[in-house]
């Protein structure tokens, strides 16, 4: 039995001796959800060039004679859409022009159509109204040619889609999917057991391994019969490069995840850790492949993949943090909780701005197999084994969205 932090250090470890993730180019329209391995400098500029904000009439400011009057009149030359390239401004006349039309060379301001009358095919407009870069967007104000867009490890969405995009990026670089084998096992969750039990945990695993960019392959296992949770572990092996399973891994006649992983041959980086919940926790390896071995309480489950099998995958498929939902929030404590001297805690609990500082409150939990608590909660807190956490300490919580 390993303590929180000797777990912690021995899968940092374990993630170093992974082979380097592989690469892929895809298509851009399966880029979201894929992490990036490459990084992408702006070749184009945006703007592409110097274009027009509204609908309107593109003129040159040093054109207007000094009347002293309110108002200017200008002949109408050009038609300007977007999608051409125009000729030159002619001096002393205005064009017409639409939105994201290629201000004509020469010109240097653009007038709202509403803001002007035409009388017989002359425009009316303010002299008020006239002014040097009015409603023209510069090519390159966005960024120009060159600027660092994005950078490998960056998880993809449709923010990042849209800068792909803008370079015309029919193909990109991103790493190839961590591929997870899934397999839950229990009698419980056969179709015809006589006390059939709803199966949560690969779906609940599911979700939270997809969000991260990871393919995964799921199986239940629904009798206790150890040949068969043998060959699911057998075929799911050949299918992915981290296996997981859930239940049958404490010491019941029924708990037949251990003996099953290493009749196979699989070798142990540790067997239980002092957390709660999430206690029978077992990591292995086969051959070289990361198993980890999860309590079937689907709230050990959650919470052993939220501290342990995340940050060993993040690691494993160089995904940046930052490109995530902030992976920690900061706050004070309005509750206080001891751990015991060797257990690591964890608590769900709910975080609300007082102020200028984030509270958190503990939310009520039944334990490890307690999964509505979660729903309730915004966030988890770790306490270390043996600390006390006192009404207003600083502390940071794993957000659970
Ligand atoms: N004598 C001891 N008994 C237990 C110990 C111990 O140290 N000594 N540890 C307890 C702790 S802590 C936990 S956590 C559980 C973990 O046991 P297993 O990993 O072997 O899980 P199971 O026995 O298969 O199932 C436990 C519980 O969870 C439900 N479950 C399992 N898988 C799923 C699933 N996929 N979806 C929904 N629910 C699931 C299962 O029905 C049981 O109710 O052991 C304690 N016992
Ligand atoms: O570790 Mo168990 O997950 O507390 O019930």
């Amino acid at each position: 039995m390993v303590d929180y932090d000797q777990a912690q250090a021995l899968l940092a470890q374990l993630a170093k001796s992974q082979p380097a993730p592989q690469t892929e180019f895809i298509p851009l329209s399966q880029a979201r959800g894929r992490i990036l391995a490459q990084n992408l400098k702006a070749s184009t500029p945006r703007p592409e060039a110097d274009i027009s904000a509204m609908d309107g009439y593109a003129l040159c400011c040093a054109d207007i004679p000094d009347t002293g009057q309110s108002h200017v009149t200008l002949p109408l030359r050009d038609y300007i859409t977007a999608g051409e390239c125009p000729p030159p401004h002619q001096n002393g006349t205005a064009a017409t022009i639409l939105t994201g039309a290629r201000i004509p060379l020469g010109a240097d301001c653009v007038i709202a159509r509403e803001r002007v009358e035409m009388c017989d095919g002359t425009l009316r407009l303010a002299l008020s109204d006239i002014a040097a870069g009015k409603n023209i967007r510069r090519e390159g104000e966005e960024f120009p040619t060159g600027s660092t867009l994005l950078t490998a490890g960056q998880k993809l969405d449709w923010r990042h889609v849209a800068l792909l995009a803008s370079q015309n990026m029919k193909q990109l670089a991103v790493y190839k999917q961590v591929r997870i084998g899934l397999i839950a096992n229990g009698a419980e969750f056969a179709d015809n057991a006589q006390d059939c039990r709803a199966e949560i945990n690969t779906p609940l695993l599911t979700a939270m391994l997809e969000s991260l960019g990871l393919h995964v392959v799921t199986r239940v296992v629904g009798s206790d019969n150890r040949q068969d949770l043998q060959n699911a572990v057998l075929e799911m092996e050949a299918q992915s490069d981290v296996l997981i399973t859930t239940g049958g891994i404490s010491v019941g006649q029924t708990d037949h995840v251990l003996p099953v992983m290493e009749q196979l041959g699989a070798s142990c980086l540790f067997r239980r850790v002092k957390i709660k919940p999430g206690k029978p926790l077992t990591v292995m390896t086969l051959g070289h492949k990361p198993v980890f071995c999860l309590p079937g309480n689907p709230g050990a489950t959650a919470i052993c993949t939220l501290f342990f099998v995340i940050p060993f995958l993040r690691s494993l498929i160089n995904v940046k943090s930052e490109s995530d939902i902030p992976y920690t929030s900061d706050g004070r404590s309005s509750f206080s909780f001891s751990s015991p001297a060797e257990t690591t805690c964890f608590v769900p609990v709910t975080y609300a701005q007082s102020g200028k500082e984030g509270v958190f409150t503990a939310v009520p939990s039944r334990g490890a197999s307690d999964i509505l608590c979660f729903s309730h909660a915004t966030g988890l807190l770790l306490i270390p084994a043996g600390q006390t956490l006192n009404v207003g300490d600083w502390c940071s919580a794993i957000p659970l969205n």
